[in-house]
């Protein structure tokens, strides 16, 4: 290790709190991480770090076990030794969407928080709401439907916020809970999301929210680049519209320079340095776009607790279908996203229902994914042994999907493999289903690569100019493709993404997995204290990022035939999708 300043950057995601410490050239030089459920799922009783009420549709997280995990963190990282007091810029990334409720007390305890006492018990009144919604909800549908039609259509709602309505998006969440809490929304002084709550702390003020994460919330006028009137009108009444605005606060529009020193109860306990900054935090997803330079035509696929695909691009194309945010740190440029809600933990479902490993399996004892490893990749593309099989298809959601807006269920069908024609479902009989589990285990992650594929063809074209292929005429797709998150570190995911998206230039994994926005977070540190008059992010941090030793090609990406063998179903699967749609919408 140099002995120059370090940067730490964090993300508070749904499972877990990680920190990563990074030098000034990158490096990586010491992480930490809280698990939610291992280090406080008896006492917060969380599952998969949240909490779910059924009837409603709700899903939220403890306010109070985040301040602990930072607490937490913090510790294990001194635990390390790592020289907490040469850092001197901190930022994040932090699970999108999710707000958190400060009480009228929240400035002053913030502002006179004492070492000698934890965070959590210094702050018990600072909330007017003990939990933060989580990006899993989806108790929002009637708020939803008000939000698609205060502007006159989902269409021209995702032409000024960058979306269409979702159940998750901050602005139908604080419509919903200020109905139903109406005495807990009067008590709420300001409303941050969870990255800017998390900012906050390190601050001991309030801080302002994202110019990126401000998307997030169907409120953000985006080309307007101010909070929109009429949203701000449906969400807390017409009377109520000052009052939002400065519950939420003005947004920061410069995601790097410093928005203040770190609060002294991290200088006086953990040895920060009274010369340590606290950047502006961002959201998970723009923070992952930033944990490498990622050109146009190269694609993210994050697969953590959610699946998102990411891309960052010039053009500002709005569609209800996805989201674009504005980019983390350069004005002027969007960022394309894909949600998923059934990505991570739909996968572990379908692992879990595989046949069981024989006892004497070496594998299987010590990697929990050998046996869905094994049977994905045995299954061919599509499970068609001959080019006159049929094809299978399925949709694999435990949770209500975000897009297609579909509620809970699985559905398996088959369509003609070369060219998608005569779909039929497939159900279940007897109470056997349609194909045997270990079946399934491709046949999810091909179900999740083919929505992706589906929902970005307008972003890519032919990679052909510049690529390492040496083809000239390959189809429309990624140039590379980059996968981060828990996920990544599983090379059968890897291989059947790259069949199902191609790739021209393979299928890499940072070296960081799952660490990636923390990452991110770390980097966007760096350049909020280091940058020079003018300089982006992307430039510096492409000049110092090394490609060797950050990434790793885990995945060739396109292979000529199989990638036409999806391209040969597409259509089917979307078909698939507007059948299920019209019985299984959510409501
Ligand atoms: N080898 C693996 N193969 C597939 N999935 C994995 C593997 N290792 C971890 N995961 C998945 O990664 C998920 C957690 O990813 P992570 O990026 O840490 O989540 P989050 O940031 O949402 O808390 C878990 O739900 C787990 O299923
Ligand atoms: O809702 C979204 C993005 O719109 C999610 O991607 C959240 O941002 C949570 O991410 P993870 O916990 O899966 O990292």
């Amino acid at each position: 290790m140099s002995d120059g300043p370090l940067y730490l950057g964090f993300d508070l995601s749904t499972q877990q709190l990680k920190a990563i410490v990074v030098q000034s050239d990158l490096q990586v030089v010491a992480d930490a991480k809280v698990d939610f459920d291992q280090d406080f799922g008896a006492k917060y009783g969380i599952k998969k770090g949240v909490l779910v009420n059924e009837d409603e549709g709700e899903v939220y997280a403890p306010v109070a076990m985040w301040l602990e995990s930072l607490d937490l963190v913090l510790q294990r990282l001194q635990e390390k030794n790592t020289p907490l007091n040469r850092i001197r810029g901190i930022s994040g990334s932090c699970q999108q969407h999710g707000s958190v409720y400060w009480s009228r007390q929240a400035e002053t305890l913030l502002g006179g928080l004492q070492a000698d006492k934890t965070l959590v018990d210094q702050l018990k009144d600072a909330f007017s709401h003990p939990y933060g919604p989580n990006w899993q909800d989806h108790s929002t549908q009637n708020q939803c439907d008000q939000f698609d039609a205060k502007l006159g259509s989902a269409e021209r709602l995702a032409e000024v916020t960058g979306s269409a309505a979702h159940h998750r998006f901050t602005g139908t969440q604080i419509m919903r809970l200020r109905g139903k809490l109406p005495d807990m929304y009067a008590a709420t002084s300001r409303i941050s999301l969870v990255s800017s709550f998390l900012a906050s702390l390190f601050l001991g003020t309030v801080a302002p929210i994202d110019i990126s994460d401000a998307c997030g919330m169907n409120l953000w006028d985006i080309p307007g680049n101010n909070w929109s009137e009429p949203l701000l009108e449906l969400t807390a009444g017409k009377d109520g519209v000052a009052e939002l605005r400065s519950k939420l606060g003005e947004v920061r529009q410069d995601g790097g320079g410093s928005m203040g020193g770190v609060n002294s109860y991290f200088q006086t306990k953990y040895g920060f340095s009274a010369d340590c900054e606290v950047a502006p935090f961002t959201g998970d997803n723009p923070a992952t776009i930033l944990a490498l330079p990622l050109r146009p035509l190269d694609a993210i696929v994050s697969l953590g607790t959610s699946t998102t695909f990411l891309m960052s691009t010039p053009v500002y194309k709005p569609d209800p279908s996805y989201h674009f945010f504005n980019h983390p740190t350069t004005p002027g440029q969007y960022m394309f996203m894909l949600c998923y809600k059934n990505g991570g933990l739909a996968r572990e479902k379908v692992r879990d229902a595989l046949p069981k490993p024989a006892a004497a399996d070496a594998d299987a004892a010590t990697d929990p994914w050998a046996t869905f490893n094994k049977h994905a990749l045995a299954t061919p593309p599509l499970d068609m042994h001959s080019d006159t099989d049929r094809a299978k298809l399925g949709l694999y959601f435990y949770l209500p999907e975000i897009v297609p807006n579909i509620r809970a269920g699985t559905w398996r069908y088959t369509c003609n493999g070369t060219d998608g024609s005569n779909l039929q479902e497939e159900e279940e009989k007897e109470g056997k289903q349609a194909w045997p589990a270990s079946t399934d285990a491709r046949t999810i992650v091909e179900s999740q690569a083919l929505s992706m594929r589906l929902r970005s063809q307008n972003l890519v074209h032919s990679p052909s100019s510049g690529s390492s292929s040496g083809s000239s005429v390959l189809p429309a797709q990624p140039r590379r493709i980059y996968l981060v998150g828990g996920g990544s570190l599983n090379p059968a995911i890897a291989r059947i993404i790259g069949d199902v998206l191609g790739a021209a230039d393979g299928v890499y994994k940072l070296d960081v997995g799952g660490n990636a926005c923390a990452l991110g977070g770390a980097y966007k540190a760096v350049w909020a204290r280091e940058r020079a008059e003018g300089e982006t992010f992307d430039e510096l941090i492409g000049k110092r990022w090394k490609e060797e030793g950050a990434i790793q090609k885990v995945g060739d990406g396109y292979r000529e035939g199989v990638f036409q063998r999806y391209g040969n179903v597409l259509a089917a699967f979307e078909e698939m999708e507007g059948r299920i749609l019209k019985v299984a919408k959510n409501t």
